[in-house]
């Protein structure tokens, strides 16, 4: 996925200004950067929840400018949000069924017929999410509503959601936030594990560094919608202009 030239702006103010980001494959890249920095803007406009006023953004070679959301979906990027978007009265299961049959949708008519093509996918998505359940440390939880589990294993259900729908790449939104240390560190083992068992190119935003640091290979910062520097944990972390961004926002 590459970003040239990427630019939001809400009224007058830019919220994204000029963005540029070219992802490698399989790399685990951090975008970090103070509160109201662009950052989910960045994401919103990737998955297209909002558009760009300019610029371009190419996802294996072609332009996503435009497309729908669900296309995009379907096209392999996937993302999970700040807040949490589960169903809550949908059990853990559904929650993951229901993601999985984005990628395998089954028509009405196969559905009502119970055509073979309904058993294949069916099939498909149960196969999934059994996988995806277990990955996540969630089995024993399956049948249980998705509102009933405890906060860490919600946050762990929307990875699930997410990488049900098979993506090439995947957009994590804070996905530290409300966790413990030993939570925190529990998910950098995941999302390598995840990384090195899918092949998947992972982006985080966090404002977490102690997980941005550990898990990231790269980072690119963000400051009033404009990259500020883009390296290794350690070159941002002596680069004197994010120091200047934080310090500015303290
Ligand atoms: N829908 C919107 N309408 C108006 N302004 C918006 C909208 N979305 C974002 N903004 C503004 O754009 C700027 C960038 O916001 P954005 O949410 O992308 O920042 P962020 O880096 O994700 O912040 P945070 O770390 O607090 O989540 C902010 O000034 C914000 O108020």
């Amino acid at each position: 996925m590459r970003t040239r030239g990427l630019t939001k702006a809400f009224r007058g103010l830019v919220a994204l200004k000029d963005h540029a980001i070219e992802l490698r494959e399989r790399e685990i890249m951090g975008v970090i950067g103070p509160n109201g920095s662009g950052k989910s803007t960045f994401f919103n406009l990737i998955t297209g929840f909002s558009k760009p006023n300019a610029g371009q953004i190419e996802f294996r070679g072609r332009s996503i400018i435009g497309l729908r959301t669900e296309r995009i979906v379907s096209l392999g990027i996937a993302r999970t949000f700040q807040g949490s978007r589960l169903f809550p009265s949908l059990t853990v299961e559904d929650n993951v069924l229901a993601a999985a049959q984005l990628r395998h949708p089954v028509g009405p008519l196969d559905s009502v017929l119970r055509t073979a093509r309904y058993r294949t996918r069916v099939d498909k998505a149960e196969a999934i999410a059994e996988r995806l359940l277990d990955l996540m440390g969630l089995t024993a939880q399956a049948g249980r509503l998705a509102s009933q589990l405890p906060y860490g294993d919600q946050r762990r259900l929307e990875i699930a959601r997410a990488l049900a729908t098979e993506p090439a790449l995947l957009l994590l939104d804070e996905p530290a936030a409300g966790l413990d240390s030993n939570e925190t560190t529990a998910l950098v083992e995941l999302i390598r594990k995840i990384r090195d068992l899918f092949g998947v190119t992972v982006v985080v935003v966090e404002h977490d560094m102690d997980l941005i640091m550990a898990v990231c290979e790269r980072i690119q910062v963000l400051a009033t919608g404009e990259v500020i520097c883009v390296g290794t944990p350690e070159q941002v972390r002596n680069d004197p202009r994010v120091r200047e961004a934080y310090l500015g926002h303290a």
